[in-house]
């Protein structure tokens, strides 16, 4: 896994967000319209030639690999890829999780593209959005720590809708960390998950990480 840095600020962060957030709301759009279009097949296949088209304009220029997460100089995280929370990925609902007194909560609606039984939401989409939650919630001083064990209760079906996911830290016990996390819909707790978060043994970025927040706050002393 690598860790970058790119010398930007945050204005340059929310410039960017500015552009791509935009285009990846307009594939979920296209994502949901598709699932439920009831229009006629010559204007399915219609539809399609017209993506083709987009898919291959932006393959003009394209990274070898996934996104990747970068930082800019101020340690703000650009996961853009993540399949959770990336502001470039369609796929994701998109996840907002906010760290309040160090309670992670966030609110998301999901819709068609996330259903697994009839009208209600995905197992393992629940279990998506509860990895990235309590992966954040464990998240401190930039060190990440892994999901080493997810043990995912569901309660009772999701309704595709508005849900909100909430996760705190129960324990610590050298290099892991113990999580709770939920997920609600308004009337109470569907999901619930307890995880095993671990920083690992071997991470070759740690260093570097380390000596760049140290540089970092030297320059700024
Ligand atoms: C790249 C640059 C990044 C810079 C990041 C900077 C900032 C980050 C800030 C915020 C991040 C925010 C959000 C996070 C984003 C996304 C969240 C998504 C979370 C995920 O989606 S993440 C992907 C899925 N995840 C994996 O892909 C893990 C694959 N796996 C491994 O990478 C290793 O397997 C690992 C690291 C888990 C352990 O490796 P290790 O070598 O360090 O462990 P070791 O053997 O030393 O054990 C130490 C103690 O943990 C116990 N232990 C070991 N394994 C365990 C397990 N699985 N479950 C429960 N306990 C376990 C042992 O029993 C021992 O316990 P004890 O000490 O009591 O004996």
């Amino acid at each position: 896994m690598d860790f970058r840095l790119e010398d930007i600020d945050d204005a340059e962060v929310e410039r960017r967000l500015s552009i791509v957030e935009p285009l990846t709301d307009a594939v979920r759009e296209l994502v949901d319209a598709v699932i439920r279009t009831e229009v006629d097949d010559a204007e399915l296949v219609a539809a399609r030639e017209q993506i083709e088209a987009i898919v291959a304009r932006l393959r003009a220029q394209q990274k070898d690999k996934g996104y990747g997460v970068s930082f800019t100089r101020d340690f703000t995280g650009m996961p853009w890829g993540n399949a959770a929370t990336g502001a470039r990925n369609a796929v994701a609902p998109p996840l907002r999780i906010k760290k309040v007194d160090g309670v992670t909560r966030a609110d998301v609606v999901l819709g068609a593209a996330y259903e697994g039984p009839g009208g209600h939401v995905h197992g393992g989409i629940a279990a998506l959005l509860l990895d990235q939650l309590v992966g954040e919630t464990a998240a401190a001083d930039h060190m990440p720590s892994f999901t080493g064990t997810l043990t995912v209760r569901y309660l009772r079906p999701t309704p595709l809708g508005p849900v909100t996911l909430e996760g705190r830290v129960t324990g610590t016990d050298g290099r892991k960390t113990f999580v709770h996390g939920e997920l609600s819909d308004a009337d109470g707790v569907t999901v619930e998950a307890e995880a095993i978060m671990i920083q690992p043994k071997h991470f070759p970025a740690r260093d570097a990480i380390i000596s760049t927040i140290a540089k970092l706050e030297n320059e700024r002393s």
